[in-house]
């Protein structure tokens, strides 16, 4: 009798706990905003498959995963997702044809080279007769001299000397001419002063000021053309002159890419860069190569032999003609003959350091984590005594340590600045039935005729974005997304890098090495899949430095749609969708914050400590600060 009546309890127990734990379940579903019905189908499925010897293991810690993930197999996938390895095909594409084009070229360059230098031996004028400073391109090596009566900054063979009482700044880099006449480096016909054109104006400098300034200064202004250093570049260029290994952490737009290409230029060897896309190589290059004249080139799996072998041959050339070489991971791990030639530029001292940009990607805590990216230790162990910059834009403490560890620097200089964009404004905004409506007003409103970005979670997404935006509200947008053909995509780009088109809707594959400074306004229509991924995509708003904001318009139900997504990557497997569900996770605790400062929560989660009072009081206070404060 006893025994009867305590098999009833447990059982009255198991039911009762059961019910608790299948409510727990459908309300861990419907919190990240899953349809409820759909859910409770899901779930019955579930405790089916479980049995009743196993209904004591449908709990949320037990099956929790398991079940989400089965509920976002089970949603009707009628979205089109966007397909970003085609992008990073295609960017390879791009980049041959290019660099085949300037391969073909070559003679022709050379024999524009060879008149240009007779023409200017001819005209050359002797230092001795030149009444006042000046500057014009050497005729040996297209090297750039300034010229003054007292002094000479000399800069050959990649780096800038000083020699009292002569009269030149030399550069010898192949391509230098090109780069500084892009830069309309001009004497202003003055005994002591230099005027040339930076980004944004004229700017002159007395002789005196650059008389003081060191080789990485006169090299800031003179190649780059920047007036200043930004946070931390000075300092980590000149760790990288020293040699020193160091690990530079700087804010999205911070200028990273300055600390490691301006030493590349004064350096005599090659920089090897290891960049995760093709499609921030393909920009970096682009940029280098036209805006600065600074030769560099590239090394993927995808090019063909005869490609690569081009590039080879460069690099075992006692002096090769570029100064950086982008490659993707997977080049450094196991390639033997790339390795070979790697030890050849070493043992000629040509192999000036070793940079790993977007280092986040090594780690598997990072929101970004590249398997290939774990081999680049091997660097360290190879060579020992080549020097390695890293960078990133995002990095939590946990993912700083395991950095280091794998790329063996324990010992590296770590560079950190703020991650704080002071200027950007924070703003989650609830979407209402009417969202597309929504959107239109809150772009009327408040950023007429400016430039902005609209990131969108599918293909379908942008383009029906676009469409209301263009027609229902007459602004002047369009779409952007990986399924578009190159020639559709490039003409996208385009017209809103020059101001035709004020506003792209587009998926993540846009803005990845995009660079366009008057970025006033970031809006994401659906939330981004993790805090790494907002901070970095609404990081490309007011790259100039001036005010920005960054808006997110956030309903539930999204997160539901972000995990489809998620799913539906290639080689998703069950391990890594339940990370990316944390991430997505925390995301939407960003989302849903209600009074806490927006700003201190991504800038703790990159571990940095931040006063709140310095979001209230600053220039761009968050949502959630401003209103405290009204
Ligand atoms: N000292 C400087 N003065 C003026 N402009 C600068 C300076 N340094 C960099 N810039 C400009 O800032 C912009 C952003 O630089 P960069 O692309 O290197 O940023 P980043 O830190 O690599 O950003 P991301 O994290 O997005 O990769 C570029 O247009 C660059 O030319
Ligand atoms: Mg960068």
């Amino acid at each position: 009798m006893y025994q009867i009546r305590a098999e009833a309890r447990e059982l009255t127990w198991d039911r009762e706990n059961m019910e608790v734990e299948l409510a727990r379940l459908l309300s861990l579903a419907v919190d990240l905003g899953f349809e409820e019905g759909l859910a409770k189908q899901c779930l019955d499925r579930l405790v089916e498959l479980y049995g009743d010897d196993g209904k004591k293991f449908v709990t949320v810690e037990n099956c929790g995963d398991d079940f989400l993930a089965a509920l976002v197999d089970t949603m009707q996938g009628n979205e089109d997702w966007d397909d970003l390895h085609a992008v990073e095909s295609e960017a390879c594409g791009v980049l041959n044809n290019i660099l085949e084009k300037d391969f073909a070229n070559d003679d022709q360059k050379a024999e524009t080279m060879n008149a240009f230098r007779s023409s200017k031996k001819a005209n050359s004028v002797p230092l001795e007769n030149l009444e006042s400073p000046s500057l014009f391109i050497n005729d040996e090596d297209s090297d750039l001299e300034i010229l003054s009566e007292k002094d000479v900054f000399s800069w050959s063979s990649g780096s800038f000397a000083r020699k009292s009482g002569q009269t030149h700044l030399q550069c010898s880099l192949k391509e230098q001419s090109k780069s500084l006449s892009q830069q309309s480096i001009e004497n202003n016909g003055s005994a002591s002063a230099y005027t040339y054109r930076d980004q944004h104006s004229s700017v002159t400098l007395t002789l005196e000021e650059l008389q003081v300034m060191d080789q990485v200064e006169l090299a800031n202004i003179v190649i780059f053309g920047n007036r200043t250093f930004r946070p931390l570049q000075y300092q980590a260029c000149k760790a990288a002159m020293d040699n020193r290994d160091c690990f530079v952490l700087m804010p999205t737009g911070g200028g990273k890419s300055l600390c490691y290409q301006l030493p590349a230029t004064l350096h005599p060897g090659v920089t090897v860069v290891v960049c995760p896309l093709l499609s921030l190589i393909q920009d970096q290059i682009f940029s280098l190569n036209s805006k600065y004249g600074i030769p560099a080139t590239f090394l993927n799996s995808q090019q063909t032999n005869s490609q690569v072998l081009a590039v080879m041959q460069d690099l075992r050339k006692d002096r090769p003609s570029c100064k950086l070489l982008y490659v993707t991971p997977e080049r450094i791990a196991g390639n033997a003959s790339f390795s070979d030639t790697l030890k050849c530029l070493q043992q000629k001292g040509l192999l000036a350091r070793f940079v790993i940009d977007e280092a986040h990607c090594v780690s598997q805590w990072g929101h970004d984590f590249r398997p290939d990216y774990r081999g680049l230790g091997l660097l360290k162990q190879t060579f020992p005594g080549v020097p390695m910059m890293a960078l990133t834009a995002t990095a939590t403490h946990s993912v700083r340590k395991d950095i280091l560890s794998t790329l063996r620097i324990p010992g590296a200089l770590v560079l950190e600045a703020s991650f704080d964009r002071p200027k950007l404004k924070y703003e989650v905004v609830d979407k209402c039935k009417d969202s597309l409506k929504q959107l239109g007003q809150v772009i009327k409103n408040r950023f007429s005729n400016m430039c902005g970005i609209v990131y969108c979670l599918s293909k379908s997404e942008c383009m029906d974005v676009s469409d209301f935006l263009n027609q229902k509200c007459k602004m002047k947008a369009l779409y952007y997304h990986a399924g578009m053909a190159a020639r559709q995509r490039v003409s996208a780009q385009q017209k809103w890098q020059t101001g035709e088109i004020h506003i792209v809707c587009a998926t993540i594959a846009f803005g990845m090495g995009i660079d366009k400074p008057d970025v006033r306004f970031v809006i994401h229509n659906t939330m981004s899949k993790s805090i790494e991924s907002y901070y970095q995509e609404s990081g490309r708003a007011g790259r100039d430095g001036l005010p920005a904001t960054c808006i997110l318009l956030y309903q539930k139900k999204d997160f539901s749609r972000v995990v489809c997504m998620l799913r539906s990557g290639q080689g998703f497997k069950s391990k890594s969708l339940k990370t990316a569900m944390l991430q997505a996770k925390k995301m939407q605790e960003y989302c849903e914050l209600k009074t806490q400062c927006r700003r201190q929560m991504l800038l703790e989660h990159f571990g940095e400590t931040f006063d709140r009072s310095g979001c209230k009081f600053g220039c761009s206070p968050c949502d959630n600060c401003m209103h405290l404060s009204s």
